[in-house]
């Protein structure tokens, strides 16, 4: 409605009409403003015409000249600039010419009902993860303000030491600064020689270092190096060593995971060996882990390698933090964003196996790609991707036999033939699962169960279905003391993310139980004979509402994906235009 004003208000038509009224009203004007004040004033109350001062703001002042024209182009820009979403032009600015405005009672901003709530969708649209606003501030103010305030580096500043790794996309060394330059000593650092997708992960890595840098290891600097004899180019990645541990080094040890208790608390707990002091040290490291993703996705970042790999052990924030961004995607602009490509650890991997649908195409240019990522986001919900990787280092957690990389494919197997329905496998395993095997159910089952909650609302088929997390961390798993110590309000929470990442089918599965245990004969409800007469019947076909509302919101989604596909121009010399290095050069 207000933009529709703001058009109506300017639109040729409406000029015409103001400038003829102002000509009825000139003669009038023109005695009137040689009379005193309080005259004027008298006048004006008198008769009550704001009309006059409006044809006034709108038409100019009297003459026509080239002058009157500039005022009232600038007067229009003014009368828009405090008009957004507001109401009329003439509602909203100060009416009346230069000379009488300041006899005219003040306006100010008029903040009217329409209007805000404008402002609040376009904010909210806005903010909306993974956040239009924040990324446009982060790229053209934060990022240049770092660039310009931390110190850089080159290759001779450097002293290579041992090799720690070997990936496909470089080669990570131990490393030492030849002269210290920042404040704070930099002792002990990690260097890696990149590739071409070097550029990538320096970028995500500045991303983080700006917006969540306890998430991921400590980023110093990333340049880019020429090699001698032509023989191309690499990336250099610079970060602080956090210390020796991954934690797929600290899942290998036998003790696993009491070698960490110390570690994350500084102590070791009193309480004998068993499932409530594991259950204890592995929901501190999952909230660790949680936590991390949940800033990553916050700023529109998925990791896409999720894995005890890339996750380490930062010895001087006694915390674990994620490493190896290379395979990270950036959605609020689409950087690194191919659908259909295919970068993924099997053994990590989410069954969909990409983190857009692949009905979408690839990144549009940057301007589109930010406009439409609250969009995108919301249809694809991509960051399910690393939360069900993320599950899975929850049960290799809890199940021991899970820790190695052939039962972990066997498990990945054996979870695709029960239709990646946790209880099926539940039920096919603990029969005649050993001891470790029972030892992981018992731990899962603490506290009413919502270890295994949790864990069954993270690994899923379906990324909507799955638990975001965000809604991880709000889960009553995460409350310090357990479900015993919770109150009736978490337990509340709890039935309610149960019921809303429970199908269809389970809930109700659910909701029969809960009437079976209630109904008893002091009790009342359901007898058993009246609840397997509802089992048995048929499922009830979607009603038509329900799958037009279903088969819309899909026209819907192919079609904004078409429109997308449409936006696209690639450019023509498919220049990084995000990569600082070659558009300084080119
Ligand atoms: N900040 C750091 N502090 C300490 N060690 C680190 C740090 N970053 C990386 N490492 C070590 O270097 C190893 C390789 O790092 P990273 O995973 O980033 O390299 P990569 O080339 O991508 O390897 P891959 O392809 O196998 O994942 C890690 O497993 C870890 O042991």
């Amino acid at each position: 409605m207000g933009l529709q004003q703001l058009a109506l208000g300017f639109g040729p038509g409406q000029a015409s009409v103001v400038v003829s009224s102002r000509r009825s009203a000139v003669g009038d004007w023109g005695n009137f403003s040689t009379r005193p004040q309080q005259q004027q004033r008298a006048w004006r109350r008198r008769t009550g015409d704001s009309r006059v001062g409006q044809c006034r703001c709108l038409a100019g002042g009297p003459g026509v000249g080239a002058a009157a024209g500039v005022v009232e182009i600038v007067e229009k820009l003014n009368a828009l600039v405090l008009g957004v979403g507001v109401g009329l032009p003439c509602q909203v600015m100060d009416c009346g010419d230069v000379v009488y405005r300041s006899t005219l009672p003040k306006q100010g901003l008029i903040i009217t009902a329409p209007g805000v709530f404008l402002a609040v969708l376009i904010a909210t649209y806005l903010w909306a993860q993974p956040g239009v606003a924040p990324g446009f501030w982060d790229m053209f103010v934060l990022a240049k303000l770092e660039r310009i305030i931390r110190p850089s580096y080159k290759k001779e500043d450097f002293a290579l030491g041992k090799k720690l790794g070997e990936g496909a996309f470089g080669t990570v060394y131990k490393a030492s600064l030849v002269k210290n330059k920042g404040g704070k000593s930099e002792s002990e650092l990690v260097v890696k020689k990149a590739n071409e997708y070097g550029a990538v992960e320096v970028w995500m890595n500045e991303r983080v270092r700006r917006a969540c840098s306890s998430s991921c290891a400590d980023f110093i600097h990333g340049f880019r190096e020429t090699l001698n004899k032509g023989k191309g180019e690499e990336f250099w990645l610079v970060w602080r060593y956090e210390g020796d541990a991954t934690l797929d080094d600290l899942m290998k040890d036998k003790n696993f995971p009491y070698n960490v208790e110390e570690m994350i608390y500084g102590d070791v707990n009193e309480l004998p060996k068993g499932p409530e002091r594991e259950n204890r040290i592995i929901r501190t490291m999952m909230r660790q882990i949680m936590s991390s993703l949940k800033n990553l996705h916050a700023i529109g970042i998925i990791h896409r390698d999720i894995k005890p790999q890339n996750i380490i052990f930062s010895q001087e924030a006694k915390t674990f933090k994620i490493i190896d961004l290379g395979a990270a995607a950036d959605l609020r602009v689409g950087i690194n964003y191919v659908p259909k490509e295919f970068l993924l650890d099997p053994r990590y991997a989410a069954p969909e196996q990409y983190i857009m649908s692949t009905q979408t195409p690839s990144a549009p240019p940057p301007p589109v790609a930010a406009a439409l990522s609250p969009v995108l986001w919301q249809m694809n919900v991509p960051d399910r991707f690393d939360v069900y990787s993320a599950g899975l280092i929850f049960l290799q957690m809890v199940f021991p036999n899970l820790r190695t990389d052939s039962p972990l494919i066997q498990f990945n197997r054996q979870l695709k033939r029960c239709d990646y329905d946790l209880v099926a496998w539940r039920e096919l395993t603990e029969p005649r699962g050993n001891a470790d095997i029972r030892r992981g159910f018992e731990i899962l089952d603490l506290d009413e169960g919502v270890g295994w909650e949790l864990l069954q609302a993270m690994v899923r088929f379906k990324g909507r279905q799955r638990i975001s997390a965000q809604q991880a961390l709000d889960h009553p798993y995460f409350i310090r003391d357990g479900l015993l110590g919770t109150t009736l309000l978490q337990k509340l929470r709890l039935q309610l993310i149960r019921a809303s990442f429970q199908d269809r089918g389970e809930a109700f599965a659910w909701v029969q139980n809960l009437m079976a245990k209630s109904g008893t004969k002091s009790v009342g409800g359901f007898t058993e004979a009246e609840l397997q007469k509802m089992k048995e019947k048929e499922p009830k076909p979607k009603d038509t509402l329900q799958r037009n509302a279903l088969a819309s919101a899909l026209r819907l989604q192919r079609k904004v994906a078409r429109t997308v596909a449409e936006t696209v121009v690639e450019p023509a010399n498919k220049r990084n235009w995000w990569n600082r290095w070659e558009s300084k050069e080119s």
